[in-house]
């Protein structure tokens, strides 16, 4: 019988009686067993028998509060089920978890419409005379040390004036002085490089900019994903919670995550962490394998694995059948990736170590159900956690990353059979928000491949852009998923789902020009420098990869996989591109030229034959 879902989290944790996992006594675990950076722990396989213990203990009595309900994949949604745009994941909740989230959302939504009411006070408290400043007074004020709190009031009022800019407006002010302005402010403020601010200046408007900026300042919330393969997620957060972990499902869109929001014990360093009963994750990168939809039995393949955070995911979903190929093209991070493939408790995966590009060459064209491409990016969607990205990132690794990605994305199709029974898909995503890393690497693929945009089964996150800027995008550019901080409280992501259409490599229909900005790269097969690769996939093991140092001559690679400059350093020639005008002029000089030659070529044909006559007379 169903209780109500109204029990406090203090509450349940007296009424739980909780399993706990059996610990081997050598399982004393610190947390310096664990490897900051992946959350990656040295291999405990002790804690695999205890783990499925408690997973195959159906019959615990447990409280029927907001963590009561199936740990069963089905929120992944079938394939035929995304085509039409249905969404069995939030259909198949109970209706107490859907009151309970409906409550949450709703008492957020009145905290922040105060907090918005609050600021529009604030703002209307202060000096409604506002006034940019002069080109004297902005020298002036260049010259001496920034000055915080004035910037921050400056930046205040010229979004206000810029949301009600026809009254607001400074007699003889443009817009664009007090977008300038803005930029500049902000950039101080926050500490962005010049590039980036301005190309988030022309993606988002003030207001939204500026949540959006502030929303980077700060971390997101800390999540963990249960590992069905070895728990369910009722035993697991009862277990966290009895240790001192105060978590809350994560959402109601996953069955399977969990946000802590404070804990006694280090979450990675945790028994149950050891056990791998989770992977601490974050809540955007459950989207991308959740538009996967992987199916048991399948064949699929992770391009750009480590630290595995996605692929553990894949592999709990198939249910450790089929097989997933995991692949990892930096050397070094192969080892956090085995390590969390162990401690999960994955069992149907094989690692290679190349060159993504390579790949339809070693794993064969068109022999996958379904290819994910996590791909290597910018990670302009997560400043909240590598601050860096403000300052380090130019248009140069901007292009240099989407050159990357539309290479890859290339051998992710060719890799998917079109005519695959269960799958034939294509999952891109990045921890980017820049267009050109995200829908123009999609566009690009569209007019290049046979594919098409389904949606991705996701019934959250703003639609990808269709135009943006002077660039014109495919219309089922709309398919694809934009996350934000400031939005969905997750890292900045995109999310988009390809179908095969057939096996043929060629483009479909000829389009339009291609967009200014979407620069021609060469096929992969082409570009990746052809070698014997056949004996490369290892099985959970190191080994060394001499085809990935020829081909990535990498200018200076990031450890944590987010700026990988990696595609061939050498500079294909760029071809010019000629206006109608100048090919016409062109094509009319050639014919010009050739009229002359058969002019010539007749005239002398002319001599000769009067020349013949006058011998033969
Ligand atoms: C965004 S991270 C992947 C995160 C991973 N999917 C997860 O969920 O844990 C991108 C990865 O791509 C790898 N990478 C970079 N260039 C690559 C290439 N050409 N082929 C394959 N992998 C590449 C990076 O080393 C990095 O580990």
């Amino acid at each position: 019988m169903k209780k109500k879902a109204t029990n406090s989290r203090k509450k349940q944790k007296k009424e739980i009686e909780l399993p706990t996992p059996k610990l081997h006594k050598d399982d004393d675990i610190s947390a310096s067993d664990i490897d900051e950076d992946d959350m990656v722990v040295e291999q405990h396989d002790d804690g695999v028998d205890s783990a499925s213990d408690v997973s195959s203990d159906a019959d615990q009595p447990f409280t029927d509060d907001f963590l009561h309900g199936s740990d069963d994949e089905d929120n992944v949604v079938d394939d035929d089920d995304q085509e039409k745009g249905s969404d069995s994941d939030s259909e198949s909740d109970g209706s107490d978890i859907e009151k309970k989230s409906k409550a949450i959302d709703a008492k957020k939504a009145l905290e922040e419409q105060e907090a918005k009411d609050e600021m529009l006070i604030n703002i209307k408290e202060q000096d409604d005379d506002f006034r940019l400043l002069t080109p004297q007074q902005l020298k002036e004020e260049a010259q001496g040390p920034p000055d915080l709190p004035r910037l921050q009031r400056r930046i205040k009022e010229i979004v206000r004036v810029l949301s009600n800019f026809k009254t607001l407006r400074q007699e003889g002010a443009s817009r664009k002085d007090y977008v300038n302005q803005l930029t500049m402010d902000l950039s101080s403020y926050y500490g962005y490089n010049d590039y980036l601010i301005e190309v988030l200046v022309e993606m988002f408007p003030a207001v939204e900019l500026v949540e959006l900026i502030e929303a980077f300042e700060k971390p997101r919330p800390m999540c963990l994903r249960t590992n069905t393969l070895k728990a369910r997620r009722r035993d697991l957060a009862g277990i966290l919670l009895n240790r001192g972990v105060n978590l809350d499902p994560l959402s109601k869109w996953s069955k399977v995550g969990l946000v802590v929001y404070d804990s006694q014990v280090p979450i990675g360093a945790t028994p149950e962490y050891m056990a791998g009963f989770y992977m601490l994750q974050s809540a955007s990168s459950f989207l991308p394998v959740m538009a996967l939809a992987p199916q048991e039995k399948e064949r699929v393949v992770d391009m750009a694995a480590a630290p595995g955070g996605k692929t553990t995911y894949v592999a709990a979903l198939m249910k450790n059948s089929g097989v997933i190929f995991a692949n990892e093209m930096k050397e070094k991070r192969l080892k956090s990736l085995t390590a969390n493939l162990s401690r999960m408790g994955v069992t149907n995966t094989v690692v290679c170590n190349y060159d993504g590009r390579e790949l339809p060459k070693v794993l064969g064209q068109n022999s996958a159900d379904r290819v994910l491409l996590d791909a290597p990016c910018s990670g302009t969607g997560v400043i909240s956690k590598d601050e860096s990205v403000k300052t380090s990132k130019s248009l140069e690794d901007i292009q240099s990353c989407c050159h990357l990605q539309k290479e890859l994305i290339l051998a992710a199709i060719d890799m998917v059979d079109a005519n695959s029974k269960s799958g034939g898909y294509i999952v891109y995503s990045t921890c980017s928000i820049m267009v050109a890393e995200n829908e123009a690497v999609i566009d690009y693929a569209l007019k290049k491949r046979d594919v098409k945009l389904v949606p991705c089964g996701l019934d959250f996150g703003r639609p990808g852009f269709t135009n943006y800027r002077e660039q014109r995008f495919h219309p089922s550019l709309e398919k694809t998923r934009r996350f934000y901080p400031h939005v969905h409280n997750m890292d900045g992501f995109f999310v988009a789902k390809l179908k095969k259409m057939s096996n043929s490599r060629a483009a479909p229909a000829p389009t339009a020009e291609q967009p200014e900005g979407v620069d021609e790269v060469i096929e992969p097969t082409e570009s990746v420098i052809k070698k014997n690769v056949e004996d490369k996939v290892v099985h959970h093991r190191k080994h060394e990869s001499t085809t990935r140092e020829k081909v990535q001559p990498n200018n200076g690679v990031a450890e944590n996989g987010k700026d990988e400059k990696t595609f061939s350093g050498k500079k294909r020639k760029e071809r010019k591109r000629f206006s109608r005008d100048e090919i016409s002029k062109s094509r009319e000089e050639k014919r010009a030229a050739l009229r002359t030659a058969a002019k010539g070529k007749s005239f002398s044909k002319e001599k000769k034959v009067a020349k013949k006559a006058q011998t033969t007379e």
